[in-house]
């Protein structure tokens, strides 16, 4: 019998799992896997390391299956490895931290209890963190949980890099930039120096492109900067967010188009960003394959504000001397990364678009003075070797 770290991702609309071995060199993953569309047309699948699949299930279309229903069906095809594996842990990662929390934390009810005052600050992500903690703590309360912050990374930043242009009777209330991705920036500067030492060492930009989208400045593997601020729908345009947007906007919706706040928030995280300008999809796929002209348009605005983003970022760095794709629009649309390249020549950046055809790691010339890669993030190795290390502490 192995021990195990198992570690969850809960998202809006899945619960990404995967489950290590936990042996002295740290964590080895052995399966993985997710349910998506929890409340749509619910799709199970785990596979192991070959890509083997392990098991798969699909449920009606129009299932409300939820992340309670989604962690108990968990629960239910773990059984089938009890036998091999012992469950040490559950790591979890939760989107916000606030100011509380620049480290992993072992949960408890007075963990969770501060975890909730931030569900009005990441409420695509922050609820659907929570429900799988509870969900396993009301299975297994004496299993060890570790809360994973993708807001911790950033919580060393330049305090002139969080702060709001705002009085002290409101930046005093934790209003301020925090920064998210952090698990994912935070694995990306752990594997930048065997791939690019002389980067690794110097000012680096980390263009995490998903669902969700944003971008960190990094400076010797410390975040010094990035796109994501208070909240999680600030920065970039994203699959359904609509990034950065100036505040006297939501004044106007408010005021002329009497519009309240849970009617903005639905707005601004839901209905905007790609989807919001096609019109057609959140799925960069889709409006890639599109001959609609607004398929184009939602992409063209996304290529534009990670150009303009880039640009600021490099400044607050003073400089430019790698940038780097991840996440599901980075890591697979070599489209996407050619343009950001190309917009990104006055910064240096001589772009090779046959190494980007073929995927990297490297797609810039090697000649370029910044260097440009694509590497695959994992945020839930992340989580793991936090977890291992959190409950080996306490
Ligand atoms: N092969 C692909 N080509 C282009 N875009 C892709 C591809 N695969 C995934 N994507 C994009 O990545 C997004 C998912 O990003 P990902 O980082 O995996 O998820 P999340 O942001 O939810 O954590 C999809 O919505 C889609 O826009
Ligand atoms: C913080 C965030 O946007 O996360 P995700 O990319 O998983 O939506
Ligand atoms: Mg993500």
């Amino acid at each position: 019998m192995q021990n195990a770290i198992l570690v969850l991702n809960a998202g809006s609309s899945s619960l990404k799992f995967s489950l290590f071995a936990d042996p002295p060199d740290g964590p080895e993953l052995r399966l993985r896997g997710q349910i998506e569309g929890l409340y749509g047309t619910p799709h199970f699948i785990a596979q192991d390391t070959t890509g083997t699949i392990l098991d798969e299930r699909r449920w009606a279309d129009g299932t409300h299956l939820g992340h309670d229903g989604a962690a108990h069906h968990l629960v239910e095809f773990l059984q089938g490895f009890r036998s091999e594996y012992q469950l040490m842990a559950v790591g979890h990662r939760v989107v916000h931290g606030g100011q509380a929390f620049s480290q992993p934390a072992r949960v408890d009810a007075e963990v969770l209890a501060k975890l909730e005052k931030f569900v009005p600050l990441a409420p695509l992500h922050q609820p659907h963190n929570l429900a799988p903690i509870r969900a396993v703590a009301e299975r297994a309360p004496h299993l060890p949980q570790v809360a994973c912050f993708d807001t911790a990374f950033h919580r060393q930043q330049p305090e002139l890099a969080q702060l709001f242009a705002l009085p002290p009777s409101i930046t005093e209330r934790g209003v301020r930039r925090y920064g998210f991705h952090g698990l994912s920036y935070e694995y990306i500067a752990s594997v930048l120096p065997q791939l690019a030492p002389e980067a690794a060492a110097g000012r680096v930009v980390v263009a995490h492109l998903g669902n969700g989208a944003s971008l960190c400045a990094m400076a010797a593997g410390r975040s010094m900067a990035s796109t994501m601020g208070f909240t999680a729908v600030d920065g970039l345009p994203m699959g359904t967010r609509c990034g950065n947007l100036d505040p006297g906007v939501i004044l106007y919706l408010m005021d002329e188009l009497k519009m309240n706040a849970r009617a903005i928030e639905t707005l601004i995280y839901k209905e905007s960003g790609l989807l919001g300008v096609s019109g057609i999809s959140s799925d960069m796929r889709e409006l890639l394959a599109s001959d609609e002209p607004r398929a184009a348009l939602a992409v063209d605005l996304f290529v534009y504000r990670i150009g303009r983003e880039l640009g600021s970022l490099a400044a607050a760095l003073g400089g430019l001397d790698a940038l780097v794709f991840t996440g599901g629009i980075g890591e697979h649309a070599a489209a996407i990364r050619a343009r950001v390249c190309r917009d990104a020549a006055w910064l240096g950046l001589a772009f090779d678009d046959a190494a980007n055809e073929a995927g990297g790691p490297r797609i810039s010339t090697a000649s370029s003075p910044v260097s440009a890669w694509v590497i695959p993030t994992n945020e839930e190795l992340m989580i793991a070797r936090h977890t291992r290390q959190t409950i080996s502490s306490t």
